[in-house]
């Protein structure tokens, strides 16, 4: 037995991110990456004047939610705090990591730095182990060309088995090619494969033997193998988001279960 609507989707954007859908029918997507690698200025270019600002609820984070209109379908989309990973070291990551887990997003935009991919990069694979729905934007070409580098698009999309789209987002260059993956992966139109991170073998023997207990708990709602892997960690900050998020449902539900990760 999953959880119901109830806690999950729109009905939990609207109780637990204070996130209205003016339209029921916007896809919304979220807009990670580490700090100053132009979030903001594809958010604004998306999205122009059309934007509310506020705080994510009990945070003193910024919340910017903005639309866009492309082929004849709305995005809402949500601009997360810059972070280098989602791993709940700060108010920010619990932040962006809670939204892309339990906001669960029609798709993530992961905006990178073309200048500096190699640190960046952790983020991104943190991302596609959380979920599926994933679209790289290799962001400041026009500074990666002003130095000489050039990045392989192509072998980064095929390495990383998500949608790779180049852009110069302070000109616009590429914007189209990015909402037009946007597009695709929302409605479902493309099925991402991201590649998945192995570890060593005791890690996986453990991982093995915790997913199907989750699965079990949790149905759809959350990644089994991302869970585990917090577990693993020893990560009490993804209990008490589970407890904040889907408190009622699993308690009502399946409490013996997840009471048992919480002694
Ligand atoms: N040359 C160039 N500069 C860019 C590009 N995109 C953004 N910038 C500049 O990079 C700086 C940071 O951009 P922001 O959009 O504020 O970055 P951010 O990721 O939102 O930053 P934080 O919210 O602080 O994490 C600004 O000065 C932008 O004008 C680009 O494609 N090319
Ligand atoms: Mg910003």
């Amino acid at each position: 037995m999953g959880l119901t609507c109830q806690s999950c989707g729109k009905a939990l954007l609207n109780d637990k991110f204070n996130i209205k859908l003016g339209n029921h029918e916007a896809f919304v997507i979220a807009l990670a990456g580490n700090p100053n690698v132009g979030k903001s200025t594809v958010f604004n270019a998306l999205t122009g004047l059309k934007q509310h600002t506020g705080n994510w609820p009990g945070k003193t984070v910024t919340n910017a939610r903005g639309h866009y209109t492309h082929k004849d379908k709305e995005f809402m989309l949500v601009d997360l705090p810059g972070t280098y990973s989602l791993l709940a070291n700060s108010v920010e990551e619990q932040v962006a990591r809670d939204f892309i887990c339990f906001g669960k997003p029609n798709a993530t935009v992961v905006v990178v730095d073309a200048t500096c991919l190699e640190r960046n990069l952790n983020l991104v694979l943190q991302v596609m182990e959380l979920t599926d729905h994933v679209v790289l934007c290799v962001n400041l070409m026009d500074e990666a060309r002003r130095k000489g580098i050039s990045v392989d698009l192509d072998t980064l999309q095929k390495s990383l088995g998500i949608p790779v789209v180049g852009t110069t987002a302070r000109s616009g260059e590429g914007l189209t090619n990015l909402m037009d993956e946007v597009h695709d992966i929302s409605l479902g139109l493309k099925i991402t494969s991201p590649k998945n991170i192995n570890y060593s073998k005791d890690i996986e023997e453990e991982i093995k033997g915790l997913v199907p207990k989750l699965e079990n708990i949790f149905g759809n709602t959350l990644n089994p193998r991302w869970v585990a892997l917090r577990l693993l960690e020893g990560d009490q900050t993804l209990l008490d988001s589970i407890h904040q998020f889907l408190y009622t449902e699993i308690y009502s539900n399946k409490d013996t279960e997840v009471a048992c990760f919480y002694e």
